[in-house]
């Protein structure tokens, strides 16, 4: 079944009617890391389901959020967004698939610093023609889109127009918050997402989020070390629980 918000027929586009995100026999390291940082046997998560992700500091659940992204590719393994497998694509169609179907706020926010906040919300937009056209469908345009979505998140007007490298952290955080859900991606990825973020504030995003990935539908990764929103996903996980590599203390000398 088409998710509420997403047109017919666009799950074929996407390549198939896998889950929105499958891990199987996954292994990763750094580079110059003796042992596997994350050993994953396997995590689905299902069209519209929502993961609060959690564990220790330097536990790799960064990492684990740039190997679902396409970002970083596994040492072995599949990770696939709607049944695509990323190390399968060539690199420019990684950048395709990612921009039509992933939402993602890293902790860094990865904004362009020098292009004006609309700019930096509107990318995935011009950079994907169906997450334009999801954009302009919910919002007449995607213009639009984005201006409702930094009017949720508290953005006065007179900052859509400034570098987005001028705004404090928490406001950055805000416009990257815009980016990720703008055109309703398939799986939304977000890193700490309210760390800068004051109570009010967090609770506006909190519900923005959830209004934003039922109107499309929307896969959700949530990591957070804030145990009080764990409470509001149907689904928690720690990353201990799934993955079975080794502490690098645990290994002996
Ligand atoms: N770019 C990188 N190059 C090499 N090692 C890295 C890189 N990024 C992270 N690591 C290592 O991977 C491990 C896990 O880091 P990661 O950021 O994924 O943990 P985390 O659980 O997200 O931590 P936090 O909760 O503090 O954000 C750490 O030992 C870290 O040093």
């Amino acid at each position: 079944m088409t998710p509420p918000g997403r047109p017919e027929g666009e799950c074929g586009s996407a390549g198939g009617a896998g889950p929105a995100l499958a891990i199987t026999g996954l292994r990763h390291a750094w580079p110059g890391q003796r042992d596997d940082l994350l050993v994953i046997d396997a995590l689905v998560l299902a069209a519209g389901e929502h993961l609060f992700l959690h564990g220790p500091s330097g536990s790799g659940k960064s990492t684990l959020l740039g190997l679902m992204a396409g970002v970083l590719l596994p040492r072995t393994g599949q990770v696939a967004v709607l049944g695509q497998d990323w190390a399968a694509m060539r690199a420019a169609r990684r950048d395709a698939h990612r921009a039509a179907h992933v939402g993602v706020l890293f902790q860094q926010f990865n904004l362009l610093p020098w292009l004006d906040v609309l700019g930096n919300v509107l990318l995935p937009c011009r950079l994907s023609a169906q997450r334009r056209q999801r954009a302009a469908a919910r919002h007449g345009r995607a213009e639009a889109g984005a201006e409702a979505l930094l009017q949720r998140m508290q953005l006065p007007a007179a900052s859509w127009r400034r570098p987005a490298g001028q705004l404090s952290v928490g406001q950055q955080q805000r416009v990257a918050a815009a980016r990720a859900l703008i055109g309703m991606p398939a799986l939304v990825i977000a890193d700490e997402p309210t760390s800068a973020l004051d109570a009010a504030l967090r609770d506006e995003f909190m519900q923005l989020l959830r209004e934003e990935c039922a109107a499309g539908g929307s896969s959700l990764v949530f990591v957070s070390h804030d145990e009080r929103l764990a409470a509001q996903f149907s689904r928690r996980l720690s990353l201990a629980e799934i993955n079975r590599a080794r502490p690098a203390a645990a290994v002996p000398a």
